[in-house]
């Protein structure tokens, strides 16, 4: 009996991401099917109209953006036929050629972490994605299971540092056992997860637009993922603010700023095309 050819080991999601965004211009965009944008794109707030929406900005985006981030929540309201458009969303995303950063934003004690790291970053499951968002606010050693998963497959877990929303100030510039803020100290955590990878870790960290000037040392060798652009306010121009010399390292995300140019492909196209530009010239 011949002993099976050793598998190659997968591209990790970091070289991948840098890629795609040479190639494909620095933007992620979200996918969040909200019931009023459902109601402006002159869809009905049901599965039918999710799944419509979906499938419009799919066919718009997958083939000319560098991410897609297909927020789970606005799935889960429609319960097991809303999660089956979003199976069905990341597998056409991803064959279209755009990388699926899936906005779960799981959390939990490392052995149900397991089970979410199955769900989302284990090639066989159909909610499989090129990444994830997860929560270190049960300490960070608790998404062991996701970060090893994500390793396994060639993936990416992006963790919450320091959110767009003005209430995760309480909790993440909050001082941590050692003086520093509890956000840098996910920061270093995810700093040494990186160590060593190039072009880029595949260990990303949240750092919402909409902060100002972070404050904080965001040389983890990894992506940023910054929402806040468009809807919550934050604009291209404010990012070498926000990051500094980490800027380059920026994957801005919009998502209501973009999916209001619905429901014509042309108008999507033609807003994350303008996005897309005006943040390559910035982050350049
Ligand atoms: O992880 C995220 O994507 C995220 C983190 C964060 O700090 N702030 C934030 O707004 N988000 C998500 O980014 C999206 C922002 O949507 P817009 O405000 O419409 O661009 C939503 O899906 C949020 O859940």
């Amino acid at each position: 009996m011949s002993t099976p050819a050793p598998q190659p080991s997968p591209e990790p999601f970091g070289a991948r991401l840098r890629r795609a965004m040479d190639v494909r211009g620095p933007l992620c965009v979200g996918i969040d099917p909200h019931a009023s944008l459902l109601a402006a794109w002159g869809l009905e707030d049901d599965v039918a109209g999710l799944e419509r929406f979906t499938r419009t900005v799919v066919d718009a985006l997958a083939g000319e953006v560098a991410v897609l981030k297909p927020q789970s929540a606005f799935f889960e309201r429609f319960g097991s036929r809303g999660v089956a458009v979003l199976e069905r969303a990341i597998a056409d995303a991803r064959s279209a050629g755009a990388l699926v950063l899936t906005d779960a934003k799981r959390g939990d004690i490392g052995s149900t972490m397991a089970a979410y790291a199955a769900a989302y970053l284990d090639p066989g499951s159909p909610l499989f994605s090129d990444a994830v968002t997860v929560s270190p606010y049960l300490g960070f050693g608790s998404l062991r299971p996701a970060l090893d998963a994500a390793r396994a497959a060639g993936a990416g877990v992006f963790v919450l540092a320091l959110t767009s929303n003005p209430e995760g100030a309480e909790v993440q510039r909050a001082t941590a056992a050692g003086g520093r803020p509890v956000a840098q100290t996910v920061l270093d955590h995810i700093a040494r997860e990186n160590a060593g990878a190039g072009p880029l870790g595949s260990v990303g960290a949240v750092v919402g637009a909409t902060l100002g000037r972070a404050g904080v040392d965001l040389a983890v060798n990894g992506p940023l993922l910054a929402p806040g652009l468009g809807a919550q306010g934050a604009t291209a121009e404010d990012l070498p603010e926000v990051f500094g010399d980490a800027v380059r390292n920026v994957v801005p995300s919009i998502s209501r700023g973009v999916l209001g140019h619905g429901p014509s492909v042309a108008a999507l196209r033609e807003s994350a095309a303008r996005e897309a530009e005006r943040l390559r010239q910035v982050l350049a």
